[in-house]
């Protein structure tokens, strides 16, 4: 175990002395503060550290929760020598991913994830999908009875017997509740606290939703929930594919109109493809923030997006891994393996035909199809009366 350093720990109680109780039911004693939730965030990137900054916010007013919120940190040496976790912990700051944004005293930097999460009745995932498999596995056995779980991560697994959401790993490994909250959510304009929707989606249990959208509801951060965790989440998941489609055409210059098309045809794709694996998904879902509203703004000014322009502009010449490395300093793009992961599906059961926006975004990303190919759809045009005929969508 490693605990935060001694400095950041002290200054934190000084500043926040009601982090002990801030709870008193009149009686004497508190006893309300066995009902207090302890937050853990897992992960700290971009998006994990804004989630935090927000979560903190909150927990410091709402006395059902306890002040801490404790952030799992992927440990890594700073240029200076310095390690991450420490330097969050001395200036408040996560200086790689969330440069000049204080998080709240009450955020305690932890690089062990054991520690990170021991305590912790509810725990919000936010790292990349490709890492959650692992993380799970070190999670086993690690966590208390009864956690809550929301995934804020946009992205999914496929294995031998098909896609698996991020939030149904977690709830299958460390057999816990998982919610999400996905949405048009580009981290660093929250993180200056610029007006934004976002999206809950739950399964059956509306309190835990509410308590979800508590947590993280500020007034320039509006959060809705809605009963269709699978719709809610591949909204979150397939517009960083779309992402790319809009990054090629702008890459090739094509104009609004075309970018426009894409963003159209894509979330057309979106819906038949969360269609065909979940029927229970709804139409309404593409109608919230992680739906309509996060295709744009994922379109405009998204990391997949840029890089995907990156990538056009040179011609398909310089690979995404080398792009990525040269443009995002250790952030991660989601949408290059999650094209390949929808590839995977659609081949797998046919139906590549009926999306050729996924499935020409994929072939671009692996070289097979020059950026230009994206603009060629018209040739390709599915029969979508095929899949929104279908009652069933199967
Ligand atoms: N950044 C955004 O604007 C944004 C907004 C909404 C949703 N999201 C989603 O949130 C999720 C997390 O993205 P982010 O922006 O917080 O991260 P990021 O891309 O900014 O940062 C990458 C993170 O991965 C960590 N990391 C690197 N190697 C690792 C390993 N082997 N194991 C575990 N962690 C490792 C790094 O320490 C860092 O914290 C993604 O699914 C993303 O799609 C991001
Ligand atoms: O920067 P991107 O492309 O990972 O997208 C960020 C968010 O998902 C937008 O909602």
């Amino acid at each position: 175990m490693a605990p935060p350093p001694a400095a950041a720990a002290m200054e934190y109680q000084e500043s926040a002395p009601s982090n002990t109780f801030t709870i008193n039911d009149g009686s004497g004693a508190a006893s309300g503060a066995f009902h207090m939730s302890k937050v853990t965030v897992v992960g700290s990137g971009n998006w994990g550290s804004v989630a935090a900054k927000l979560i903190a916010s909150n927990t410091l007013k709402l006395t059902s929760f306890h002040d801490e919120v404790r952030m799992w940190v992927f440990e890594e040496a700073l240029p200076s020598g310095e390690k991450l976790t420490d330097v969050i912990n001395r200036t408040n700051e996560n200086v790689k991913y969330l440069p000049g944004i204080k998080l709240g005293k009450n955020v305690v930097a932890d690089p062990d994830l054991d520690n990170a999460v021991r305590d912790a009745n509810m725990l919000v995932f936010v790292t990349p999908h490709q890492f959650m498999e692992g993380i799970c596995k070190r999670l086993v056995g690690k966590i208390k009875e009864g956690v809550e779980a929301i995934s804020l991560i946009k992205g999914m697994e496929v294995k031998m017997e098909g896609p698996c959401m991020i939030s149904s790993l977690i709830s299958s490994q460390l057999r816990v509740n998982c919610c999400v909250l996905m949405g048009a959510n580009i981290a660093n304009e929250i993180a200056v606290e610029k007006f934004s929707e976002a999206t809950v989606g739950y399964k059956g249990n509306r309190e835990i939703a509410e308590k979800w959208v508590q947590l993280f509801s500020t007034p320039y951060f509006m959060v809705t929930p809605v009963q269709d965790v699978e719709g809610v989440e591949l909204c979150g998941t397939l517009k960083n594919v779309v992402a790319l489609a809009a990054g090629f055409v702008d890459g090739l210059e094509m104009g609004n109109n075309t970018k426009a098309a894409i963003m159209r045809i894509g979330l057309r794709e979106m819906r038949a493809f969360s269609k065909l694996l979940f029927s229970s998904v709804k139409d309404s879902t593409f109608f919230e923030s992680c739906g309509v509203a996060d295709v744009i703004t994922t379109c405009l000014g998204g990391r997949n997006r840029k890089v995907a322009e990156a990538f056009a502009k040179n011609g398909g010449k310089r690979s995404f891994d080398e792009l990525e490395a040269e443009m995002l300093q250790g952030q991660k793009l989601q949408g290059v393996s999650t094209a390949r992961e929808v590839y995977e599906v659609l081949s797998h059961r046919g139906w590549l035909e009926l999306f050729p926006l996924f499935s020409t975004v994929h072939e671009i990303c692996i070289g097979r199809l020059p950026p230009s190919a994206i603009v060629e759809y018209s040739e390709h045009k599915p029969n979508f009366a095929l899949v929104e005929g279908s009652a069933q969508y199967y």
